[in-house]
């Protein structure tokens, strides 16, 4: 009989945070063990100042614990050096922001194809996973468009393309949806998870929004740099 055994994609152990501002220490993550699995469709939530960025920028390796380990595809982030790291983070990891950070000189197509430009993919390989891609957000005929020229919610969709496009072994996101309307910040978690169950990408992604809570698979609740409930749905 066949297995299909899930990969830890991102493991965490004794992950601390103490930032010191002005002297004065601030402990923003108090020893999250967490283990997130190949295909997941989580959501970190719990009130503001709780850690979820924190613990985003740390999983991510865009800012380092004070003490604890992170795994990232089965690699520990903190024995890389900062080339390796930077290269590591452009293959494994697709980021959604809260403002998109769309690239506004560029197109739309531009804007998608640019990490597959970093990684050496040729041009009409490129050109033809952008169109595929944007079909997939619903964004057809849009590739020569600049950001400025869509809404909200198509440039979050384009953000999504982007981070997608390059088949990362993980899509992280900070606040997808703090920056829509409750009706397009529900339609694009739909779209995101409907995309998880047809790619088996693993999606973790921090809310503050009810109905993108309710769409998670897991919810992880986070109460002063702790995990306070780890629930699947
Ligand atoms: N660069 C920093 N320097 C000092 N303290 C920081 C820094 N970044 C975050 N903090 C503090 O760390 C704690 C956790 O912050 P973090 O931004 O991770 O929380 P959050 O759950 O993402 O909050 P929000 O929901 O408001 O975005 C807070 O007490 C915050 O004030």
């Amino acid at each position: 009989m066949e297995q299909t055994q899930k990969a830890d994609v991102i493991v965490t152990e004794g992950v601390t945070k103490v930032y010191a501002a002005d002297g004065i220490p601030v402990n923003a993550l108090n020893g999250i063990d967490l283990t997130i699995q190949s295909g997941e469709f989580t959501a970190l939530v719990g009130p503001s100042g709780s850690g979820k960025t924190t613990f985003l920028n740390i999983i991510s390796g865009l800012d380092s614990p004070t003490e604890g380990k992170v795994w990232l595809a089965g690699k520990v982030l903190s024995e890389m050096s900062g080339n390796e790291l930077s290269d590591f983070r452009r293959d494994n990891i697709g980021f959604i922001f809260q403002a998109y950070n769309l690239i506004p000189v560029l197109s739309v197509e531009e804007n998608v194809e640019y990490i597959m430009l970093l990684a050496g993919v040729p041009k009409a390989e490129r050109h033809e996973r952008v169109i595929a891609m944007l079909k997939a957000v619903g964004l057809e005929g849009v590739a020569d468009r600049q950001p400025t020229q869509l809404s909200g919610g198509q440039q979050q969709r384009v953000a999504i393309a982007r981070a997608m496009v390059s088949e990362p072994t993980i899509i992280l996101a900070d606040e997808p949806t703090a920056n829509l309307d409750s009706k397009t910040g529900a339609d694009l978690l739909e779209m995101m998870r409907r995309l998880n169950a047809e790619t088996g990408m693993t999606f973790i992604f921090s809310t503050h929004d009810p109905m993108v809570m309710e769409g998670a698979r897991r919810l992880i609740t986070l109460r002063d740099g702790q995990i306070d409930s780890d629930e699947i749905k």
